[in-house]
């Protein structure tokens, strides 16, 4: 029978599930399944993903302090905060590479080096 279950995105997905079949263990709790061999992978897997995550964080914040400087020193050269033809070029550039959600990555690298208009 189908079941609904929370996800931890929060939105609810259906599986095709018996629910005295629902993994319960304590290994489950942490990686969503009760084989262990899965659970094995899965934090395995986990660990470069929080590696990854902390890179993206400090490149995140190092671009943003670039990105800052730069319209730090154009502005005090008499020059304008933004560039709006560099910025056409990076959203281009992040739309190539990933598609729509590359733009919007983009949009929000841009807003943080902007800090607040
Ligand atoms: C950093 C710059 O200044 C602004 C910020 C940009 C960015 O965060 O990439 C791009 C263009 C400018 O609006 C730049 O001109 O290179």
């Amino acid at each position: 029978m189908m079941t609904d279950v929370v996800e931890s995105s929060g939105s609810p997905a259906r599986h095709d599930r018996p629910e005295d079949t629902n993994p319960t263990g304590a290994a489950a709790a942490r990686t969503g399944t009760d084989d262990s061999a899965a659970a094995e992978r899965i934090v395995a897997i986990r660990e470069r993903i929080d590696e990854i995550d902390r890179t993206i964080i400090a490149l995140w914040q190092e671009r943003a302090a670039l990105s800052q400087e730069v319209g730090a020193t154009r502005m005090a050269a008499g020059g304008t905060r933004l560039v709006l033809s560099r910025e056409r070029e990076i959203l281009e550039r992040f739309r190539q590479a990933l598609g729509a959600d590359g733009t919007q990555l983009a949009l929000l690298l841009l807003r943080a080096g902007r800090g607040p208009l």
